[in-house]
């Protein structure tokens, strides 16, 4: 299974991503040829046992220890005891310069609680990865703390690499997988299969499958099939994206759904007995046709990994969190730091959990719920946002102080990420005022001069700023555009945190750049412009949902409406230090853009062309 890294649907390798025609270059990795392994004795013990599942029950033991969930929130310096606060007023010389510029009064605070579970709840561009370098600095200077006594844990290699940059050498950065794949190095060996390598497992379960295997699969992609041709024929009438709706979904859906349930199920944990609990659990065909041949391929694919020794990624983190809980670790880390917790799956936490038991270290964690966009992966925000069910008796520091983006925007965001009561309410302020700096634009009808009207937008925000950034809900929204403008993108996806958009006539346009919302996290740029926010099928937000039959192993993350795609918006308006557009239509408004509207009217502005 892989992920487009634009716009995060499910992609094949060497196939096009169905959402934003973005095609993955390395070719799917040819999988070691070998009979059926039912067919093949072997004598070697499986690498990896069943791993039982405890995720329901943690939270109850915590609570029976302590009798109830207790959590502390620190917003200010009157919230601290005597002692603490004396110590953050002795050190104040030290935060004035310990990072480029000044803490402020909760990024200090930040610093110096220090009980055994500390959890950072933060906005956008507060400074969450600024304030988790400041602690960790602290904590060696001021504590006394060796620095490879601390661990500091982050989801991407990107990040790593930012961290890596900005802190004394020997403190331990990596992502959770490098962390992973050490431990288990020290016990097996064995070799881990990369993401996609799934998907030539797939094919060649396929290639050997039984006839009636193969038509429970016919029969399964028909009515997914059918499904989606008669919404798309309902709403618009679209020949041509059904066509290629058709092709992307009989080529490409099936084999990365299989692999998406597969992944999702190892992930949360699911054992094998669970494919008849959930086949007992509904009357659905469709679904029961999945769920046989999950089941089928899941037993092969295990036999197959065990045959050849190999683990997959989910493995490689649910072993290691054994291989620790039983035999310890080498090193004996007096402090973890986990940046962007809200990403958190049910394998990180494990492992989080077992380090912390075996070494007994204090552990801070800095997030933002309301940015928790990676749900489709198996991210569960259940970990955050009731971190006290998860780790013993939290301090929860606020740090609520924008750096980016004015005030009014702030507000037009918060009130729109609240709606769903199961955010972290927050209450962000920041220093800068820009009156109205939402603008919801309703271009003319006519589709060339429509491209004109963006186009000049673009140009005449190029020459006022440093930097626009335009965001697509998927790469094809943005191609779209370029393509009808005679404008080239410059760039590499994987070494580029900004890829340009370049006008081939026009020299002067060299600081204009795009990215997918899901891509815009971490980034931040003067203008901002979100375009296609329609009501549509593929608009945004983006009503391609994924398939029903993932509901039996996903996460929790979907239960207010659009929740996801409502924190992906957000992820969006708060890019911008100064104004945003949203590039809409009048007849047909993206219903995010009639609950701004309905919300906030007051500090919108509303541009209309005819
Ligand atoms: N105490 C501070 N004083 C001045 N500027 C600050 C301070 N803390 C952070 N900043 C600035 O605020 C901006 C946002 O910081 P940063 O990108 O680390 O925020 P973030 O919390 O990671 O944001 P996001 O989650 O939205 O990506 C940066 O330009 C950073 O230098």
């Amino acid at each position: 299974m892989d992920f487009c890294s634009e716009c995060g649907s499910m992609i094949l390798n060497g196939s096009k991503c169905p959402m934003c025609g973005c095609i993955k270059t390395a070719e799917t990795k040819e999988v070691k040829k070998t009979p059926r392994p039912e067919k093949k004795k072997t004598n070697k013990k499986p690498v990896i046992e069943t791993f039982t599942k405890d995720i329901k029950t943690e939270p109850e033991k915590i609570a029976s220890k302590n009798g109830k969930y207790l959590k502390k929130d620190y917003k200010s310096i009157d919230d601290l005891d005597d002692k603490t606060r004396q110590e953050l007023l002795a050190n104040d010389k030290f935060f004035k310069t310990v990072n480029s510029k000044p803490l402020d009064t909760q990024q200090k605070i930040a610093c110096v609680l220090d009980s055994k579970n500390v959890q950072i709840i933060a906005g956008a561009g507060t400074g969450k990865t600024f304030t988790l370098i400041a602690k960790i600095k602290y904590l060696i200077a001021k504590k006394h703390v060796r620095p490879e006594d601390i661990l500091c844990l982050s989801f991407s290699n990107t990040s790593v690499r930012d961290l890596k940059g900005k802190l004394p050498e020997n403190v331990e950065i990596r992502t959770f997988h490098s962390l992973g794949r050490s431990v288990i190095k020290q016990h097996h060996k064995v070799s881990v299969i990369e993401n996609n390598e799934i998907l030539a497992i797939i094919n060649d379960y396929l290639a050997n499958a039984n006839t009636d295997t193969l038509k429970d699969i016919l029969e399964f992609c028909d009515s997914y099939f059918l499904n989606i041709e008669s919404y798309i024929i309902r709403r618009n009438d679209r020949k041509e994206l059904l066509n290629e709706l058709k092709e992307a979904f009989t080529k490409v859906a099936f084999k990365p759904l299989l692999a998406d349930f597969i992944n999702l199920f190892k992930g949360n944990n699911f054992t094998k007995d669970y494919f008849s609990y959930f086949r007992s659990s509904n009357d659905d065909k469709d679904h029961d046709i999945f769920l046989k041949i999950a089941e089928d391929f899941y037993s092969y694919y295990q036999k197959y990994l065990d045959m050849h020794q190999q683990i997959d990624f989910n493995d490689m983190i649910n072993e290691s969190s054994k291989l620790i809980k039983k035999y310890g670790l080498k090193k004996h880390y007096r402090y973890i730091l986990v940046d962007e917790y809200q990403d958190t799956t049910y394998t990180n936490y494990n492992l989080i959990k077992s380090l912390q038991d075996k070494t007994d270290a204090h552990l801070t964690v800095v997030g933002d719920d309301w940015q928790s966009i990676y749900g489709f992966r198996g991210t569960n925000i259940e970990f955050f946002s009731h971190f006290e069910e998860y780790f013993e008796n939290p301090q929860r520091i606020f740090i609520e102080k924008t750096y980016r983006n004015p005030q009014e925007l702030i507000d037009i965001a918060g009130s729109f990420i609240m709606k769903n009561p199961k955010q972290i309410r927050k209450s962000l302020k920041s220093p800068k005022n820009l009156k109205k700096p939402v603008k919801i634009i309703y271009p003319q009808k006519n589709p060339i001069e429509k491209r004109e009207m963006i186009y000049n937008l673009i140009k005449d925000l190029s020459k006022k700023s440093e930097d626009v950034l335009i965001l697509g809900r998927t790469n094809n929204n943005i191609n779209q555009f370029i393509k009808h403008r005679n404008l080239v993108k410059k760039g590499n996806l994987k070494k580029d945190k900004f890829l340009r958009i370049l006008d081939k006539t026009d020299k002067s346009m060299n600081n204009v750049y795009y990215r997918t919302l899901h891509s815009s996290k971490g980034l931040e740029a003067d203008n901002v412009i979100i375009i296609n926010m329609v009501d549509d099928y593929l608009g945004f937000p983006s009503k391609l949902k994924t398939h029903s039959v993932l509901n039996y192993v996903n996460t929790k993350n979907y239960d207010y409406k659009y929740s996801e795609e409502r924190r992906l918006f957000y992820v969006g308006l708060t890019r911008s230090k100064n104004n945003v557009y949203l590039i809409s239509d009048k007849n047909n408004p993206s219903e995010f853009i009639e609950e701004l509207i309905d919300d906030s009217l007051e500090n919108l502005e509303i541009i209309e062309y005819n």
